[in-house]
C-alpha cells in the first residue's frame, strides 16, 4: 500500500465566513483569490488536515490545493462547496448558508449492478478499537463518508496519525503512548454519536479522562444508559456535566469478568468488547449483540492476538491482553444497510438490477420477507468478503407484482430484521396492493419522518410514534421535499423519488453523506436522472 507521509501541520484555530467587504475599491480578482486561499488554509487548519490529506478528500492533488491557498488558482463556486464540505465548515457564505439539494427525474427503470460499499457502522467501531493497539493498523476500503470523516478527525485531535492510501481507500493508524485527550475536537465529536465508543478502549488506558457528549442523527432519544450498565463491572463511573461525560476508572479487583447487558445493542456489545480486550484476563459477555459490525471488530481484534469466542453468538468470551503491539491489516466488511437501500432502488423503480457483494448472513431475514411480499430475485453462489470471514452475494432484482405482507412488519436485534433497514420497507410497502403495518419500536422518532412519502402521493398514517400503517399501490407523483434529519428516512425519500413519474426536489441532502458514499452519483451509473444543486 502507498501512503502520503505529510503529518498534520497544526495552525491557529480562525474562522471561516464570508468574503469580507473591502472598503475603498473593490478588492481586485487577485485579492480575493488570495483571501478566499487564506481562508481555505485556516479552515484546513483548524480541521488539523494536511494539503495532502484535503486534496485526498477533495480528489484532487496537493499541488493543487496549495495553489488555491496561494491564491494562484482560480476556484469555482463547486470547489469552494466541495472544500466546505470536506472541511465541514462553510468556506464562503453569502446570505443563508448552502446546501446541497437534488432533482429528481422519477419513473424511469434502472438496470446494471452496483456493488455494496463497506460499512459506515463497522468502520466506526474499528476507528475506535484502533486505540487499543500500540502497533499500525491497515484498515482496507473504508467508505469515504462524512461519519468516519468526523471520527478520523477527534482521533487526529487526540494525537493518533491517520493517514489515507493515496487511492483514497485505506487508512493507516497509529496510536501515540499518550494519548492528547485535552486536545479532542469536541466539535467533530459532538456530531457523532459513536464517540461513545471512546470510552470502552479509553477505560485500559486511562484511570480519569473527559468525552463531549455523543450527538447524532434527529431518531427522538437515544440513551447512553445501557453503555453506563455494560462498563460498571470493569470500573468505570460516569458523570455528565456541561456538555461532557466525566469518567474515572478503578480497578473492578478481579481477574475475571462477567458483564450482563441490558439491551442487545450493537455499539454498546462493541463497547464492552472494547473494555474486556485490554485487560489480563477473561471477560464473559452476555446478551451481546452478534450483528455485522461486532463481528468486524471482533476480526480485528483476533488479529491482534485477542480471542474471542462465540463470535456470531449472543454470548462473547473475549480474552484480553494487557499489552497490544501488532502491525495488521484488516479489511472492513461490506454494508447490509447500503445493500437493502441499493436493493430498494431496483424494487421501487419496477428495475431489474444486481446488486453485488450483499452480507448474505445480514440480509437473510429481509428477503424471506421480501419474498412474502412476491419479490422475485436471483442469487450468486457464495463467496468470501476481503475479511476471508463475510459471506457475500450478488442479489439480483426482478420486476415484480408486490403484495401487503399477513403479517406487521418489524425489525429485532441481529438476528432479526434489522433495525436501519426498516425504513425502506415503507417506500417498499408503498408499492405492494394492500395495507402493511410497519412497527419500529426501537426510535422513538424515526418512523415520524417516513410520513413525508405522503407528499409524493404515499398512503402512510401514523398510528403513534412507532406504528405506521401503509397503503399501496401508489401512483407516486413528483414534489419538492425538505430532507429529513435522519439518514435512513433521507435515502428513502430519495428514493420514492425515483419512483416517481415527473419531477422532484430534495432539499438539504448533507445528511446522506454521513453515510453513504457517493450515493446520487451511483443511482445515476443504474440510470436514474438525478442532478445535484445548490442555492
Ligand atoms: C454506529 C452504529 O453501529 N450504529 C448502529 C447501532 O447504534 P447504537 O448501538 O448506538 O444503538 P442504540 O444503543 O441507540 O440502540 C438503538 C435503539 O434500540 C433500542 N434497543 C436496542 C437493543 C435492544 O436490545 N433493545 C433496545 O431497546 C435502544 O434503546 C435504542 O432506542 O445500533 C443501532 C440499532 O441496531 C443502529 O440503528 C445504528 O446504526
Ligand atoms: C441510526 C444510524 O446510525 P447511527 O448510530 O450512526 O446514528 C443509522 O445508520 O441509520
Amino acid at each position: 500500500m502507498t501512503t502520503t507521509t505529510t503529518t498534520p501541520d497544526q495552525g491557529p484555530a480562525t474562522t471561516t465566513g464570508a468574503v469580507p467587504t473591502v472598503t475603498g475599491a473593490f478588492p481586485t480578482v487577485g485579492e480575493q483569490l488570495a483571501h478566499v486561499g487564506s481562508l481555505v488554509r485556516a479552515a484546513r487548519q483548524h480541521r488539523g488536515l494536511t494539503q495532502a490529506q484535503l486534496a485526498e478528500r477533495l480528489g484532487t492533488s496537493q499541488s493543487a490545493v496549495h495553489r488555491i491557498e496561494q491564491g494562484a488558482q482560480n476556484v469555482s463556486f463547486d470547489m469552494l462547496t466541495r472544500i466546505g464540505a470536506a472541511l465541514d465548515s462553510p468556506i464562503v457564505t453569502l446570505g443563508a448558508p448552502q446546501h446541497t439539494h437534488l432533482r429528481v427525474h422519477g419513473g424511469l427503470q434502472l438496470s446494471g449492478r452496483l456493488d455494496v460499499n463497506t460499512s459506515k457502522n463497522g468502520a466506526v467501531a474499528l476507528l475506535c478499537a484502533s486505540l487499543l493497539n500500540r502497533g499500525t493498523t491497515r484498515l482496507r476500503n473504508v467508505a469515504r463518508i462524512v461519519e468516519v470523516d468526523r471520527i478520523v478527525d477527534v482521533l487526529r485531535s487526540i494525537g493518533v496519525r491517520a493517514t489515507w492510501s493515496t487511492d483514497g481507500r485505506d487508512l493507516e493508524i497509529v496510536a501515540p503512548r499518550r494519548l492528547d485527550l485535552g486536545g479532542i475536537d469536541a466539535d467533530a465529536a459532538r456530531r457523532t454519536r459513536s464517540i461513545i465508543m471512546f470510552l470502552g478502549p479509553l477505560l485500559g488506558l486511562e484511570d480519569t479522562f473527559e468525552l463531549p457528549y455523543a450527538g447524532g442523527c434527529d431518531l427522538g432519544t437515544r440513551t447512553v444508559e445501557p453503555h453506563m450498565i455494560a462498563l460498571r463491572p470493569f470500573g468505570l463511573s460516569v458523570t455528565a456535566t456541561a456538555g461532557n461525560y466525566h469518567a474515572v476508572v478503578t480497578d473492578p479487583g478481579r481477574r475475571d469478568l462477567t458483564v450482563v447487558l441490558t439491551e442487545r445493542g450493537d455499539t454498546v456489545t462493541e463497547n464492552a468488547i472494547m473494555a474486556a480486550a485490554r485487560r489480563d484476563g477473561v471477560t464473559t459477555i452476555r446478551n451481546a449483540s452478534p450483528n455485522y459490525m461486532v463481528q468486524d471488530l471482533c476480526f480485528y481484534l483476533e488479529l491482534l492476538g485477542v480471542r474471542v469466542d462465540g463470535i456470531g453468538t449472543t454470548t462473547l468470551r473475549v480474552h484480553g491482553l494487557p499489552e497490544i503491539d501488532a502491525d495488521v491489516e484488516y479489511s472492513v466488511s461490506e454494508d447490509p444497510v447500503e445493500a437493502m437501500s441499493l436493493l430498494t432502488a431496483g424494487i421501487v423503480t419496477g428495475s431489474e438490477i444486481t446488486v453485488g457483494r450483499v452480507p448474505i448472513e445480514f440480509m437473510e431475514i429481509e428477503l424471506a420477507t421480501l419474498a412474502e411480499m412476491g419479490l422475485r430475485y436471483t442469487l450468486s453462489e457464495e463467496y468470501a468478503a476481503r475479511n476471508g470471514r463475510t459471506r457475500l452475494v450478488d442479489v439480483t432484482v426482478h420486476p415484480s407484482e408486490l403484495r401487503a405482507p399477513i403479517d406487521k412488519i418489524h425489525p429485532l436485534p441481529f438476528p432479526g430484521l434489522n433495525i436501519d433497514n426498516l425504513p425502506f420497507f415503507a417506500v417498499i410497502a408503498a408499492c405492494a396492493t394492500g395495507e402493511t403495518l410497519i412497527h419500529d419500536w426501537v426510535y422513538e422518532g424515526r418512523a415520524i419522518h417516513l410520513t413525508d412519502l405522503t407528499r409524493l402521493g404515499a398512503d402512510v398514517r401514523l398510528a403513534d410514534a412507532h406504528r405506521l400503517f401503509v397503503s399501496g399501490p401508489t401512483r407516486w407523483s413528483g414534489a419538492e421535499v425538505s430532507c429529513p434529519p435522519a439518514l435512513r428516512p433521507a435515502v428513502v425519500i430519495l428514493l420514492a423519488m425515483l419512483a416517481a413519474k415527473g419531477t422532484s426536489v430534495l432539499r438539504n441532502v448533507d445528511i446522506i453523506a454521513r453515510g453513504y458514499e457517493q450515493l446520487q452519483e451511483r443511482l445515476v451509473e443504474l440510470g436514474a436522472h438525478i442532478e445535484t444543486f445548490r442555492d
